[in-house]
């Protein structure tokens, strides 16, 4: 029997006026990955897509495949492993994948936009929004985003690397009600799928029904994060309150029906409250510009009294940051507590550190990250 909140997720996704599709490179290819996009896999993945929306849905597909794609052309045979030579392969190959995609919804007369984001267009809060209002007049267009990382000029600082955590995030910037992951695997495995005693897990209602997976380290040939960044995905999106469904991209059309399916894949559970796009992304996508090592005192008072915090309660400083950057909070044992806002220059801090407010002239008397631009980690 399946219990009440679960089916409640597949009834979700299978509701959800705003779905977020992910599909990974290995779904895209053949079986080898090196011999460039497979057309007929992404027709099918387009028409499941496509009924979704003639339907009345509105769907923000985020695509891997780029650099499988470029690899043909520039005669590499496999996924190459610096980041100069996959950036080669994304540029020439993300042109191949939106032709393709571009074509294919012409079958149903629907117009795709290609949107290529960075981890800095998710983390700067001005970027974020921008991207948020280029996702809300392109759906209001009718048209199907088509989204991937732009490899090409991101750095390894910058970069998300893999296209399933981007996907979390973007559900959460468009305000999707769910969020699809297709891969070449039909649904998470207690174990790696190619172990005989591996059982499909069909519901995770909370992360403790994962307790007993075990989750291979690697992904396929073309793919990057394997299964463990999908699950990365889905805590990500289940925690900010969106029903996550994985299953792989041959099921599309069942995965995108306005019918629940309750033996299709994954289906993991909503656990928290959405939350404001500020401290989501302040929590999951944020690089940190600098630290700041807080004493106990301290730490008792940001995490349990949620209070602000102070020159008083720090006794390091690292890193370069300006005002509004943003900086992670560090323990005594420098582990990360949280995360927030600096209302500081880095220079301005080390002459101020361990005193009160009241022994600061007027112009730096104020807390050094405030309550509300914190969150705990
Ligand atoms: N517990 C597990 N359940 C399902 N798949 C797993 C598990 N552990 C490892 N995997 C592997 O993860 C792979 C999917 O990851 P990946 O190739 O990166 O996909 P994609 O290209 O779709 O992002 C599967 O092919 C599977 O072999
Ligand atoms: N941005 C990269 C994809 C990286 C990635 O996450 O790949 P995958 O694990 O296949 O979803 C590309 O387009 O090749």
């Amino acid at each position: 029997m399946i219990p009440e909140a679960v089916s409640a997720t597949r009834q979700a996704v299978a509701q959800a006026r705003t779905v977020v599709v992910k599909v990974g490179s290995s779904s895209l290819t053949g079986p080898s990955g090196a011999g460039g996009l497979d057309g007929g896999r992404l027709d099918a993945l387009v028409d499941a897509v496509a009924r979704r929306v003639t339907g009345g849905g509105h769907v923000v597909l985020v695509s891997s495949g780029a650099i499988a794609a470029g690899l043909a052309p520039l005669g590499l045979r496999r996924r190459p492993r610096d980041l100069p030579t996959q950036q080669a392969a994304a540029s020439v190959g993300q042109q191949l994948l939106a032709q393709r995609y571009a074509g294919s919804f012409a079958r149903y007369r629907l117009p795709v936009g290609q949107v290529l984001l960075t981890g800095d267009d998710v983390v700067r809060r001005a970027h974020y929004r921008n991207a948020q209002r280029t996702f809300a007049k392109l759906l209001g267009f009718g048209v199907v985003p088509v989204v991937n990382e732009n490899d090409t000029v991101a750095t390894d600082e910058i970069r998300f690397g893999d296209n399933d955590r981007l996907a979390a995030l973007v559900a959460h910037l468009v305000g999707a009600e769910a969020l699809v992951l297709l891969s070449d695997v039909d649904a998470l495995y207690t174990g790696d799928p190619r172990l005989p005693d591996a059982r499909p897990v069909r519901e995770v209602a909370d992360v403790a029904a994962l307790s007993g997976v075990q989750v291979g380290s690697g992904g396929s040939d073309v793919g990057t994060g394997g299964m463990a960044t999908k699950l990365e995905a889905a805590l990500i999106a289940t925690g900010a309150g969106i029903p996550v469904l994985l299953t792989a991209a041959e099921h599309a059309e069942r995965a995108l029906s306005r019918k629940p399916d309750p033996a299709l894949g994954t289906a993991f559970a909503a656990s928290g409250r959405r939350t404001s796009a500020r401290s989501f992304w302040l929590r999951h996508a944020a690089h940190p510009s600098g630290t700041l090592q807080l004493d106990s005192g301290a730490v008792a008072a940001v995490l349990d009294r949620r209070k602000s915090l102070l020159p008083a309660g720090i006794t390091a400083v690292a890193g370069d940051f300006e005002s509004g950057d943003v900086v992670d909070l560090v323990g005594p044992d420098g582990q990360p507590v949280a995360r927030g806002f600096v209302a500081h220059d880095a220079a301005d801090l080390p002459p101020i550190i361990g005193r009160t407010l009241a022994q600061l002239p007027p112009e730096l008397r104020h807390e050094v990250v405030h309550a509300d631009d914190l969150v705990a980690l």
